[in-house]
């Protein structure tokens, strides 16, 4: 047993159990939890769904999607305890009377986690229907999936929802990018590393970029998709998470509230984009037709369900700039999309150069070094040094070559399964710990800041730049950097074709 005294017993209540990401995501990330017996031995998942079901049918369905869904087989011992722990409420979450039915499952005496993976639109519903079974009390936690709110107004009418039952100290926001292992160890890479602690500004910074490209496009959620697109759906969240990780000041410990202030202030410092500088700062595109990974791909507007007047916006560039001491002048180049070559996230800091050439006249150009931390997939960090070439020469010049220190998770850490974010997430909600949870003041002004860029977009109205399916993006975002003598950095995955 693997568990500490932190570790307590809990009711954990899965509304909207039979949903697509209960089943793809927390079901599985569960059952990994068990197997690493990380979850208390009297702990008790209960799945809250609107279909009448019998609890025999829903670990019978529980364990389908467990299989389906995780990438290794079925381990018979650590899913006959997982099953001893599962049952299932039916409650139609809009329909209070509906929730009386819940007292009976869970222990008032104890920790309630209530995850909600349903429609953000009935989360005040929910919780107006545990208040009306008096089942709310300073015990119970909160867990509320992505997206709160589809601009800042709404998203206060959602956290006005909530608040008016649970106090901030209960609720947990996911965004699951925060529980990626390569997400969390930029904190370990910027404060445990003196060499990144004192030379992270500007400095000794140039500028940094943030990639995070999908291969995929909508998946089928044409509904859902092209209400947000890419800038609600990615950028509002787990680009500008990173962003806050890369950039905030280090947090006096790494509790909760320490580490949530810096990211806010982050936030707050970001200069804002607005009509008078969205088209310098900002390219929006929309996939068309084209290959990626050598297979057709319909375009965005070919999609099944869709509008084909949709002005959607499928990928995003940003120059964001941090008006603030440490990083005055660095900008931060960020770029999501759909439809891209390949699935790769990346954040890569480029130094500056050297002040001045020792080297000769081949060397003038010395390039700059850079940090690029992998995010996902083939997770590690790399540095980009110059080097002596060995050797002896007439002349008794030197011959520089430049030469990359790689450090790949895989390798150095075989021995180690990289967890799913949802693992992760799960287990610092039943630990009670908030840091990897994202604060209402953080969504209110991310979104201030995303609401603000979308506006001018719907002035210009102008129409999002096309871009072939299978492509980094339209022709603009090469420029977004060129006119500033840079460009983006070609990630090693694109090079060497691995898909
Ligand atoms: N799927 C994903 O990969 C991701 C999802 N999310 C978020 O997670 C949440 C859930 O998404 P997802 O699983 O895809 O959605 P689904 O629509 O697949 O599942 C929602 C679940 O909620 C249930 N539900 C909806 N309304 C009611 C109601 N009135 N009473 C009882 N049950 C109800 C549904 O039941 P029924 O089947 O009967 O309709 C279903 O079980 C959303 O907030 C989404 O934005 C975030 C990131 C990724
Ligand atoms: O939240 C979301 O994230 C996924 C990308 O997540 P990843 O872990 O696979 O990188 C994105 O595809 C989806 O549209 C978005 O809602």
């Amino acid at each position: 047993m693997v568990m500490d005294n932190s570790f307590e017993p809990c009711d954990f209540v899965l509304f909207g159990a039979l949903g697509d990401l209960s089943r793809r995501k927390l079901l599985p990330s569960l059952y990994q939890l068990e197997k690493a017996e990380l979850i208390h031995p009297d702990t008790k998942i209960i799945g809250v769904a609107r279909q009448e079901m019998s609890v025999e049918a829903f670990v019978e369905e529980a364990k389908v999607n467990i299989k389906k869904f995780s990438s290794e087989s079925l381990c018979e011992e650590t899913w006959a305890r997982m099953q001893a722990r599962l049952d299932y409420a039916c409650v139609d979450m809009k329909e209070m009377d509906s929730y009386k039915s819940l007292e009976e499952h869970v222990d008032a005496e104890r920790t309630m986690v209530c995850y909600l993976a349903t429609p953000p639109a009935i989360y005040g519903d929910i919780c107006r229907g545990l208040h009306s079974c008096n089942i709310i009390d300073s015990s119970v936690r909160l867990v509320l999936e992505k997206p709160i709110g589809h601009d800042l107004e709404s998203s206060m009418v959602i956290n006005d929802q909530v608040a008016e039952f649970f106090k901030e100290s209960q609720i947990y926001r996911i965004d699951h990018y925060l529980g990626k292992e390569t997400v969390l160890n930029l904190i370990a890479l910027r404060f445990a590393n003196s060499i990144f602690t004192t030379n992270w500004d500007h400095n000794c910074i140039d500028h940094v970029q943030i990639s995070v490209a999908e291969s995929v496009g909508i998946e089928g959620r044409w509904g859902y998709f092209d209400d947000a697109g890419q800038m609600r759906d990615m950028v509002q969240n787990h680009l500008l998470q990173i962003l806050s990780l890369v950039a905030m000041e280090p947090p006096a410990t790494l509790e909760a509230s320490n580490i949530r202030n810096e990211k806010l202030k982050v936030l707050k410092a970001l200069r804002p984009i607005n009509s008078t500088n969205v088209n310098e700062s900002t390219v929006r595109g929309q996939y068309t037709a084209g290959f990626v990974k050598g297979e057709e791909v319909p375009g965005y507007l070919e999609e099944d369900g869709a509008n084909t007047q949709s002005q959607t916006e499928t990928f995003v560039a940003i120059k964001a700039e941090i008006d603030n001491w440490r990083w005055a002048g660095v900008p931060f180049y960020l770029r999501t999309g759909k439809r891209m070559p390949t699935k790769v996230s990346e954040v890569v800091i480029y130094f500056k150069r050297q002040p001045h050439n020792l080297f000769g006249e081949s060397f003038k150009n010395l390039p700059p070094n850079k940090l690029v931390i992998r995010l996902q997939p083939d997770e590690g960090v790399e540095i980009t040094v110059m080097n002596k070439v060995p050797g002896l020469t007439s002349s008794g010049s030197m011959d520089l070559q430049k030469s990359k220190l790689n450090l790949s998770f895989s390798e150095a850490f075989s021995d180690e399964r990289i967890p799913d974010a949802y693992e992760k997430l799960l287990l610092e909600v039943m630990l009670g710990n908030q840091a990897l949870f994202v604060r209402r003041d953080e969504i209110e002004q991310a979104w201030t800041w995303v609401d603000s860029i979308l506006e001018a977009w719907k002035n210009t109205n102008e129409p999002p730049e096309p871009y072939q399916a299978g492509t980094w993006g339209p022709v603009e975002s090469i420029g977004l950097l060129a006119r500033e003598n840079r460009s983006w950095y070609e990630s090693k995955l694109t090079k060497s074709g691995k898909k």
